[in-house]
């Protein structure tokens, strides 16, 4: 085997490529060599980034040219009572963050929601979806690819589930716009989040169409998927995982555990999460729902780049007989306990503090667990910030806890 000194040696003669080394050197000796190159080429000091606890190996399938790690402080929230379709009792919900009294928050909203009896949790929908875009020679040849998909539903079916055990097609929306045709497809991923799945699959599907029509493909994504981008179409038909938690608390406990009363956080929530986002034209109607998404992601490997759908969410928070009923629903949650980056180690660890690492028994259930323990924590975050804003505390609790 080569060290990290000779093999970095050889890039700088030219002699191998950087992401090449691997070839030539486990895969922890070529991340120290990339170190190496980075070191001299720019003056840093990479000490920290190669200090990482597992096995570069491990990270193979998760990225290329790794150099090292970048660390992020995980903590943990709750105990939260949860009751859900996929998962019940307590649950410590782990989360990483660089943003103090974001973990205090969250820990304050469970200990009110677990005051209050604990959260009801239910996934509604699922469904990752894929949308390739087609051209075609005009708005007839356009109608006829609509009508020969709802004719031909069986066979673009057999076709995408030939390439995966667990996909399974569940419908195929056409959209068209003068001569391109997109076709949305939904895929039941199971505990799978879903993204390559139901791409290799619908590559498949796409290969029929273009036999047995006359339409061209364009791009395997035509953006109406949508992935990774604001859109209202996840926000209204979902995406991944349609998720709402609710909880209703006693007057009593928001008077004492949260210095405010139901009428302020309901006054609240309207004029800020309802009033003020539809003049800002958001299409999130919450206050830092991806503050919980992005932490919950980090912690247990799921692609961060999608807190972007995550953050699609709802709260809604009323007077019920003096107490305080809120709700906290995301339209469109993508995540797995299978594949991505939940296979990391340090991630695995998080997904197993909430017992879903891994296949759920029945498939599914493991993902819709962990987005039911999602939705719980966004709900306990919305509760303690509407709270902090309410009772004017929000500054500060960050002058104390976050800087
Ligand atoms: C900070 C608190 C919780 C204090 O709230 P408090 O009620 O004054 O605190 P407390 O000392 O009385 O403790 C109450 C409970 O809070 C928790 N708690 C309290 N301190 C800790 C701690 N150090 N570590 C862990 N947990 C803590 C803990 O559960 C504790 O109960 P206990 O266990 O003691 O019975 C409250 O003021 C708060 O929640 N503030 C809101 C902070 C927040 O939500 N920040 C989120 C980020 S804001 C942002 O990023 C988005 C924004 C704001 O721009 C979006 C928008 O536009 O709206
Ligand atoms: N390709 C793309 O366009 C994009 C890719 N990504 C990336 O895709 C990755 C996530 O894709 P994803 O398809 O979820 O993961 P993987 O590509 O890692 O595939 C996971 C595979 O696990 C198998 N599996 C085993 N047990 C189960 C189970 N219980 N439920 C479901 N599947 C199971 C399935 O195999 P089988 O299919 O044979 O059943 C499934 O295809 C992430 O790394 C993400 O960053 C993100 C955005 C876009």
């Amino acid at each position: 085997m080569t060290d990290a000194a000779s093999l970095a040696d050889r890039v700088r003669e030219g002699e191998l490529r950087l992401h090449e080394l691997e070839a030539h050197a486990d895969a922890d000796t070529a991340a120290e060599a990339r170190r190496l190159l980075v070191e001299s080429q720019s003056g840093a000091s990479l000490d920290a980034v190669g200090n990482y606890g597992f096995p570069a190996e491990a990270a193979e399938s998760a990225i290329e040219n790794m150099v090292g790690a970048i660390q992020v402080p995980m903590g943990v929230a709750g105990p939260v009572s949860v009751d859900g379709g996929s998962v019940s009792g307590e649950k410590y919900l782990p989360l990483a963050t660089t943003e103090g009294a974001l973990l205090a928050s969250v820990n304050r909203g469970c200990s009110v929601i677990n005051s209050a009896g604990g959260a009801t949790a239910r996934v509604l929908k699922s469904g990752m979806t894929r949308a390739p875009v087609f051209r075609v020679a005009d708005v007839a040849e356009a109608e006829a690819l609509v009508s020969w998909t709802r004719d031909n539903f069986a066979a673009l079916k057999e076709a995408a589930e030939e390439t995966t055990n667990h996909g399974e097609l569940l419908d195929v929306t056409p959209y068209v716009v003068g001569n391109s045709v997109y076709l949305r497809f939904r895929y039941d991923t199971k505990d799978a989040m879903g993204m390559n799945m139901a791409t290799i699959a619908t590559e498949a599907a796409c290969g029929v169409v273009e036999e047995e029509t006359t339409a061209s493909l364009v791009a395997l994504s035509g953006n109406l998927c949508t992935d990774k981008k604001p859109a209202a179409i996840n926000a209204v038909e979902g995406r991944g995982r349609s998720v709402t938690a609710d909880v209703r608390i006693p007057r009593e406990v928001v008077e004492a555990r949260l210095h405010t009363t139901p009428e302020a956080v309901a006054e609240l929530n309207t004029r800020k999460n309802l009033v003020g986002s539809a003049k800002a034209a958001s299409l999130g109607f919450n206050a830092h729902v991806a503050n919980v998404v992005a932490a919950m992601f980090l912690a247990t490997g799921q692609d961060e780049a999608q807190v972007v759908e995550g953050a699609n969410a709802i709260t809604t928070a009323e007077v019920q007989d003096g107490d305080l009923y809120v709700s906290v629903s995301i339209a469109s949650l993508e995540v797995g306990t299978v594949g991505g980056g939940t296979k990391l180690p340090t991630q695995s660890e998080g997904l197993d503090i909430l017992g879903v690492s891994g296949g759920g028994d029945p498939a599914g259930s493991n993902a819709d667990a962990l987005a039911e323990c999602i939705a719980v924590g966004s709900l306990a975050g919305e509760l303690s910030l509407l709270s902090a804003l309410a009772s004017r505390h929000l500054s500060s609790a960050h002058a104390e806890l976050g800087r």
